[in-house]
């Protein structure tokens, strides 16, 4: 953005920020959520900042914008009811109390509750009940005097003769919104927001007996006149407070160190589910009172206290695109491109959207609003779009019926969900699997990162997996090229060289072979010690493997029946790829080179566990019996094979026999 648009942008954010705010203080109706007030705020305040001509008594961010409505009596604050600035990390948190140490040695601080309701001021001379009197703009606020009454928590009469104001939180409890929304529901009515609203919505009724019948709470943890009193701390202040039978929260911590306040929001976040109200985050208070009044405050917020705001686990943002990507094996991947949000903690732009039916079913069309989430607090997700934002230009998303990269058509098998670029060459296709080739997992060739093979690639160096070992050809071209040079060159060349003595487990992965993963590649490796005879095995030979399936067995087959792949891995060889790998040692036993076979129900081991015996110990384990099988192990209820064998005359043994064959072999 440029200057000039980044000024504009202020004057812009400000109004939007202000007509959010009057929808939610004076009508109890936001027509956004939280998060998004905060991000707009933060985004204004940053602004501001940067821009300091551009100062604005009047700006939503220098002032409380709250409500002052016609139908309560207008009273103005002995001292300004302010509100509070707010951090959403550790670090900032580390930056607030840095702030406070500077002027303050050793400071103590009380963290307390943010309950998420509306402030209030009570009032008491000789020991009665005055008034009751919202924030309003912090400056004058309204009389609700009749409807705070109705709270019956709040004492009308307290042991203190003294004038007295305390300050502190009116809210729904999650019960009372529950009821309300339920009775609400059964009217025909439309539910509230959320209790905030509600509370402050039931607050704002002149007729104070719907007031009562909303069952509102508060909690105080403001002692406005402390200083006529002999009290020196914020926790000194809560303790007078009750005392006075004002009800404050005894969750709360006075705290020295960062890691312990740290500590303390994370034990309250954890039990936050379970409280009978609901904050929206934690307060940090200075202790010490005099402290507090040395620091001051701004025309808004305190400097002596901040809130952290907990990290949203759902929060709203756009959707600006989606994008098509395509896998190593032709798969078509749609991809969310979002407006960066906070989620969790940290920030998101994008999410994976897997495929078709996700964005049919999710309705998610461009320029929508979509509830997005952290799933399992790491991946970014799309949980749905929020039709009731939409603004008309909208329109339901058109998935492609042609591979944005090469321009085939797409095909989706029956019975799957997922599009897939089938073209072979396609360029995607083959860029991602040069990558995946070289990858840490793979054959690990560090100097070939993504970027690069993307870049030889398009100056058509590499088309394929085997160009990787020619590169060499081109070494005076490559010299030349921007961003290369001789020692880059040399060095790249030198992990590639290096690569060619990876053994046959990891050059099997890195061809990827569809359904071999890491550890399929390294049992055929293992069982076959070079890629001749695993070429060469059938199916029948591949499903006797310990864990390997016959979905895997299958694609093993179908890949190496491909012209193409096998000769690909012809010049590899010939490129010098090791392609041998040492046979996994087998235990000499009275099993190795027989042919086994397993029958009835065994106790001791699982039929796998004992098949991978087997194997460990050099046996073939077969599934039928024949006059060449030459063991027959059977457990309780064997059938048919135990029968045949005994005809056949083949050696049978007792599970327990073979349990102590086991034990034998071991020793
Ligand atoms: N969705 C919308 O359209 C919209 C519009 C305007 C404001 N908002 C929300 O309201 C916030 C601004 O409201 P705000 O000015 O009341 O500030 P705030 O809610 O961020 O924090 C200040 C308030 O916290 C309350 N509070 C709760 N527990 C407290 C405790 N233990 N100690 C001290 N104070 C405590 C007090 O009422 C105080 O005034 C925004 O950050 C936004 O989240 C939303
Ligand atoms: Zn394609």
């Amino acid at each position: 953005m440029s200057m000039m648009d980044e000024k504009a942008r202020i004057l812009e954010l400000r109004k939007e920020l202000e007509k959010y705010s009057i929808e939610y203080y004076v009508y109890d109706n936001p027509s956004i959520t939280d998060q998004e007030y905060d991000r707009l705020m933060q985004e204004l305040m940053a602004l501001e900042e940067k821009y300091p001509e551009m100062y604005d008594a009047t700006s939503p961010s220098q002032r409380i914008i709250g409500s002052v409505l016609d139908g309560f009596e207008k009273v103005t604050h002995d001292t300004q009811m302010l509100s509070l600035s707010n951090v959403f990390n550790k670090e900032e948190i580390e930056e607030f109390v840095q702030r406070i140490s500077e002027s303050v040695s050793n400071p103590e601080f009380v963290v307390e509750c943010k309950y998420d309701g509306l402030a209030m001021a009570l009032l008491y001379d000789d020991g009665n009940f005055t008034r009751a009197v919202t924030r309003g703009d912090g400056i004058v606020g309204e009389d609700v005097s009749n409807n705070v009454k109705t709270i019956l928590s709040i004492p009308m009469h307290i042991p203190e003769m003294r004038h007295v104001e305390v300050r502190g939180e009116v809210y729904m409890p999650k019960a009372s919104f529950e009821q309300l929304n339920k009775r609400q529901e059964e009217k025909g009515l439309a539910p509230f927001a959320n209790p905030r609203n509600a509370a402050a919505g039931s607050i704002r009724q002149l007729d104070s007996s719907i007031c009562a019948s909303r069952k509102l709470d508060a909690y105080w943890y403001y002692f406005q006149n402390a200083s006529d009193f002999a009290v020196q701390t914020q926790e000194e202040a809560l303790q007078a407070m009750s005392k006075m039978h004002f009800r404050t929260n005894p969750l709360r911590k006075v705290c020295t160190t960062v890691e312990q306040i740290w500590q303390f929001i994370q034990e309250i976040q954890e039990k936050r589910e379970d409280l009978p109200y609901e904050i929206d985050g934690m307060v940090i208070k200075l202790n010490n009172l005099a402290d507090q009044r040395r620091l001051g405050s701004t025309a808004k917020v305190p400097r002596y206290a901040t809130a952290y705001k907990f990290p949203a686990q759902e929060v709203l943002t756009r959707l600006k695109d989606i994008v098509i990507t395509v896998g190593r094996t032709g798969k078509i991947t749609p991809n969310a491109v979002l407006e960066p949000v906070r989620v969790a903690g940290t920030t998101v732009s994008a999410a994976q959207l897997h495929n078709e039916d996700m964005i049919v079913n999710k309705d998610l069309r461009i320029g929508d609003i979509v509830v997005v989430r952290k799933a399992g607090e790491i991946i970014p997700e799309v949980v749905t779009s929020v039709p009731e934002r939409r603004d008309g230009t909208q329109v339901p998303y058109k998935f492609p019926t042609t591979c944005p990269i090469c321009g085939s058509h797409l095909v989706r098998l029956p019975d799957e969900a997922a599009h897939y670029c089938i073209n072979q060459d396609c360029p995607a296709r083959v860029v991602e699997s040069m990558i995946h080739f070289a990858s840490r997992d793979a054959m690990n060739i560090d100097t070939l990162g993504d970027k690069k093979i993307e870049q030889l690639h398009e100056w058509g160096y590499l088309n394929s997996i085997e160009d990787i070992y020619f590169l060499d050809r081109y070494y005076d071209e490559l010299i030349e090229k921007p961003g290369y040079q001789k020692k880059s060159v040399d060095k790249l060349l030198e992990s590639i060289e290096k690569s060619k003595k990876q053994p046959l487990g990891v050059i099997l992965y890195g061809l990827g072979i569809r359904q071999v993963g890491k550890k399929a590649a390294m049992i055929l490796a293992e069982q076959f010690g070079d890629i001749d005879t695993l070429m060469h095995a059938c199916v029948d030979e591949l499903v006797l493997i310990h864990d390997i399936g016959l979905i895997t067995a299958s694609s093993v087959v179908a890949f190496f029946k491909e012209e193409k792949n096998l000769h690909l891995i012809d010049v590899l060889k010939q490129a010098g790829c090791n392609f041998k790998q040492e046979k996994k040692q087998v235990v000499e036993s009275r099993f190795t080179n027989k042919t086994c076979v397993l029958t009835g129900t065994l106790e001791h081991y699982t039929r796998n566990e004992a098949k991978a015996i087997l194997e460990s110990l050099g046996a073939n384990v077969s599934g039928s019996v024949s006059k060449k099988t030459d063991y027959v192990i059977y457990g309780t209820a064997a059938g048919s094979k135990l029968t045949k064998a005994q005809s056949l005359g083949v050696m049978t043994m007792s599970e327990e026999e073979f349990v102590q064959e086991v034990e034998n072999a071991k020793e």
